[in-house]
């Protein structure tokens, strides 16, 4: 259930009245998510989803929903944040942060092919394209410094080969993250969390199509090859035992290079924010998991999840050489 906040039908009436989106027609709740209050709404207009923010502080969310407008307006498929009469993108209602964007058709893929991948990268690719000329910056919030913040707290819940292996990733990210091949990797706007629950597909003349990115609240200022890496550490895994699935990773990073060629930088770094990537699911899974914050609305995810993520990449190391080469990994 993600309705945390009550909105009546009179309420959103006059909220989306006010935004000039039409008379409201449907009002539902929406049973997925778990961080926000989402409602499914249609108007005469078009259907939309209204957001009210349960956690996120009206200081974070500006940098998040002008990153959407700015892509949407580029004409990457991700929700655009309808804006009052003033430009403003971030509203209030029943006391609560409040966005209106544009419903995306279709539905998530939970078990995708090469060929999802393929549309996912080069979309991923035309993304960080689009997002060079957004003139706001946010870091990366869940970066390497939260990491090394959080590490310590989460490692007495750990068994000692867990703490043994937690630290030293973090040594070695921190190794990774002072050598001038790291400074050297081009930057800008990422989504950092473009799982397979945060895109879209539908359905058009019998092929499942792209039809959009969603959920830009882990979004920040990073390098353009860790947000390759995340998706390549979710969409191109064979998700029981963690394991990279080389066709898969070979169609996302070939599509996802067709768009933006990766510099020499991304293709010596590219095993190592691998590693990243996995690292930071493991540390907040683990953190959500040991440490719950108080009344959290928060389901936590298995965090061994990504210890296994990590353990392959530190065993299998993934480079763009063995990825043309598929008999380089063991299945
Ligand atoms: N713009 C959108 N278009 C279509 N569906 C959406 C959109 N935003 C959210 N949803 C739906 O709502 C669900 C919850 O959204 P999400 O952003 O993941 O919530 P939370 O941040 O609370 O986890 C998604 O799984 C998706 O089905
Ligand atoms: N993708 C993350 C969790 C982020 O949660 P979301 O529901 O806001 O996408 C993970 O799998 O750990």
């Amino acid at each position: 259930m993600a309705v945390y906040t009550e909105v009546s039908l009179d309420e959103a009436s006059t909220f989306l009245t006010s935004l000039k989106l039409g008379n409201l027609q449907t009002l539902e709740g929406c049973s997925g998510g778990i961080e926000n209050t989402n409602y499914f709404v249609t108007t005469d207009q078009a259907p939309y989803v209204l957001t009210l923010f349960e956690r996120l502080s009206a200081e974070q969310l500006p940098f998040y929903l002008r990153l959407m407008k700015h892509l949407a307006f580029h004409g990457i498929p991700v929700p655009d944040p309808a804006a009052n009469r003033d430009g403003d993108v971030l509203h209030s209602l029943n006391g609560k942060p409040a966005a209106v964007v544009n419903r995306l058709k279709g539905k998530s893929e939970l078990a995708p092919g090469v060929d999802h991948c393929r549309q996912v990268g080069a979309m991923l690719a035309r993304m960080h394209l689009a997002g060079r000329d957004f003139s706001m910056q946010q870091p990366n919030l869940r970066a390497l410094p939260w990491w090394n913040e959080t590490v310590p707290v989460v490692l007495p819940h750990l068994e000692p080969a867990q703490a043994q292996l937690l630290q030293a990733e973090l040594a070695y990210q921190n190794h990774v993250a002072s050598q001038s091949a790291y400074t050297a990797l081009p930057r800008g706007a990422i989504h950092a969390d473009l799982f397979r629950d945060n895109v879209m597909f539908d359905t058009v003349d019998g092929v499942p199509t792209l039809s959009g990115f969603f959920d830009f609240y882990f979004a920040g200022t990073d390098a353009w090859l860790f947000d390759l890496a995340v998706c390549l550490n979710d969409w191109c895994i064979d998700l029981p035992t963690g394991a990279a699935d080389l066709e898969r990773s070979a169609a996302f990073v070939d599509a996802y290079a067709s768009v933006r060629p990766l510099t020499p930088q991304e293709r010596e770094l590219l095993p190592a924010m691998l590693r990243a990537g996995a690292l930071r699911f493991w540390i907040s899974r683990l953190w959500d998991w040991h440490l719950p914050r108080e009344a959290s609305m928060l389901q936590a995810h298995d965090p061994t999840h990504f210890e296994r993520v990590l353990r392959q990449r530190v065993a299998y190391p993934l480079t763009l050489q063995q990825l043309h080469n598929a008999d380089a990994l063991p299945a």
